[in-house]
């Protein structure tokens, strides 16, 4: 049985005045909580940590560098973010990818270090609407799968979140049969190369334009095993009913 994961990216946004959403969103999760995990910018780490401490909600950061320590100015570590009380890392996202040039083989490194912190990494993957309109989707996702897990890949240690790029912050959302094709496909790319044991076992979430009013249809694709949630993740007004409506999936 896979776990629930709703997990919020905050990206760029947030000061600390910001960490009373963790407080009302503890206050408002159902009862049976899936898995939550909030990504607040690195500022912010320590102090999210102490936030939910005593709640449900773990806390991850947005990205590491592929080396503990160093010459690296303006980076952070996976031993850093550890120290943090964090327990998760977003890699690879499709900003990063985008704006920082990281490649697969970055990912790829990106996720060793991760796991050698003690950390889950959640990794990111997912077409452009140029690649979509192409018809190259299941290429791209196939390419990138194998290019950013590392071949040590286990369900304890990794989340993959499908993002197709064009549905980020957009508000235009795959459609259902869209979604339920790229999921089986990770599905069984990952059952492949990993074995049906670990691939039937890693978390596949879902992201781009998640709300409390497309969340329950998401949720309810065979294989989509949560979300990783941008806009909708900030205010826990927002947030707490798709953590409700992945708790009742
Ligand atoms: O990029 C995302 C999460 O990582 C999705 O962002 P939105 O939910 O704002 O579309």
């Amino acid at each position: 049985m896979r776990p629930k994961i709703a997990a919020g990216n905050w990206k760029m946004n947030g000061t600390a005045a910001a960490l009373c959403e963790l407080d009302a969103l503890s206050r408002a999760l159902p009862e049976n909580p899936p898995q939550v995990v909030i990504c607040p910018p690195s500022p912010l780490l320590f102090r999210a940590t102490d936030a939910v401490h005593g709640c449900p909600i773990q806390i991850g950061a947005q990205d590491c560098h592929t080396e503990e320590a160093g010459a690296f100015t303006g980076d952070i570590s996976a031993t850093m973010i550890a120290d943090t009380g964090a327990t998760h890392v977003i890699l690879g996202h499709s900003e990063r990818r985008d704006t920082h040039c990281e490649t697969d083989a970055d990912v790829q490194a990106k996720a060793r270090t991760a796991w050698t912190s003690g950390l889950t990494a959640i990794i990111c993957i997912g077409e452009s609407n140029a690649q979509r309109e192409a018809g190259e989707t299941l290429d791209i996702i196939g390419a990138q799968l194998d290019g950013s897990l590392p071949d040590d890949v286990t369900a304890d240690n990794t989340v993959i979140a499908y993002e197709p790029i064009w549905a980020i912050g957009t508000g235009k959302v795959p459609s259902i049969a869209q979604i339920t094709e790229v999921h089986d496909f990770i599905r069984s790319r990952l059952t492949t190369r990993f074995g049906t044991e670990i691939g039937n076992a890693l978390p596949l979430l879902y992201g781009g334009s998640v709300k409390a009013s497309n969340a329950t249809e998401i949720f309810a694709v065979e294989n989509v095993d949560g979300a990783l949630v941008g806009g909708a993740s900030l205010k826990a007004d927002d947030f707490a009913p798709i953590v409700a409506a992945l708790a009742s999936a």
